[in-house]
């Protein structure tokens, strides 16, 4: 039997899943964006699925119009404000994420961009490749984690998990949420609540930025909240570059209203290589890494294929967005 086909971005040849097209070709015709351009006629009504990751593949209007045996749009990742969820909707298409696959990596990343701000790996790792000086320089000296206090901004279950890990760092916890934890929840990571942003932001050493982007978080952080942090302090994003007022951000840091940032998100992704923010020094950016691992990938990709399969099986999808 003929396999239905997906459309899909993810798998260029030197992309990071390319490694797990076998997993998908077990099941799917793969049909890469260039192929469905040179061929729309020819590919249009086979294709069911569309696989997406971040912003590679816009699924718009004249997308889904194009397309009309599509059934499912999944998305690689929990975060799935770049696509139009009552757009696809309308066209009968099903919306599927991958929850909960992604919440340990995605909170290690923000461990690890926190630690190597706070401990000046990058400076290290230079000094050890360039040897520019006979000493390490004063820029070197870092900051200890441990006993110093972390805001989350955001306590759904990824910045639950960043609470778990840095309890086990010592770190003093204070988070904000729209929804508070129950008290159980918050005892098992000795978590403290801030009912208001500000006073998170006046008392922590790191602010970890773990919510989703929507109407309410878009540029949540900008100019006045910047100043309400410590002039010793740093900000990590894991969440969305666009919760972030990049201009804003840039000002503080070359103003030294706050210390350091350190970046999984940024907007565009990646930044133009000559974006003021690389060349601040105390500023760490990745490229959205934060599910790059191995298992999560695979894991990811793995769940991506289940809920395609389900939803072109007549079944319950297990990770449809209901919004
Ligand atoms: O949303 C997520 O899970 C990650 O950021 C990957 O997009």
């Amino acid at each position: 039997m003929e396999k239905p086909c997906i459309l899909t971005t993810m798998l260029g040849p030197k992309g990071i899943y390319s490694c797990f097209k076998p997993c998908i070709e077990k099941h799917f015709t793969i049909i890469s964006y260039e192929e469905f351009v040179e061929r729309k006629e020819h590919f249009a009504g086979k294709i069911r699925a569309i696989f997406v990751w971040g912003l590679n593949l816009k699924v718009n209007k004249e997308l889904l119009q194009a397309l009309p045996k599509l059934q499912v749009v999944v998305n690689g990742g929990v975060g799935v404000d770049h696509l139009d969820i009552p757009l696809i909707k309308s066209f009968g298409v099903k919306v599927c994420n991958t929850p909960y696959v992604v919440d340990n990596a995605t909170a290690d990343i923000g461990m690890a961009l926190m630690l190597a701000s706070a401990r000046r790996v990058l400076e290290g790792h230079n000094f050890s490749k360039y040897h520019e000086s006979e000493y390490m320089p004063e820029s070197s000296l870092g900051t200890d984690v441990s006993s110093a206090t972390l805001g989350i901004i955001g306590m759904g279950r990824i910045g639950f998990k960043v609470a778990r890990r840095a309890q086990s760092f010592e770190m003093r916890i204070l988070y904000h949420n729209r929804n508070r934890r129950n008290e159980e929840d918050e005892r098992a990571v000795g978590a403290v609540y801030c009912e208001k942003m500000e006073e998170l932001l006046q008392k922590s050493d790191f602010v970890m930025i773990v919510v989703s982007l929507s109407p309410q978080t878009h540029k949540l952080i900008g100019a006045k909240e910047l100043a309400m942090m410590k002039p010793s302090s740093t900000l990590i994003n894991i969440s969305r570059g666009l919760v972030v007022d990049q201009d804003a951000l840039v000002d503080a840091l070359q103003r030294k209203v706050i210390k350091a940032a350190s970046l999984d998100v940024t907007y565009p992704e990646p930044l133009p290589k000559d974006h003021p923010l690389l060349s601040i020094p105390n500023v760490i950016v990745l490229p959205h890494m934060g599910t790059h691992t191995v298992d999560t990938s695979r894991i990811m990709v793995e769940r991506m294929v289940a809920n395609a399969l389900a939803v072109l099986n007549g079944e319950q999808p297990p990770d449809e967005v209901k919004i």
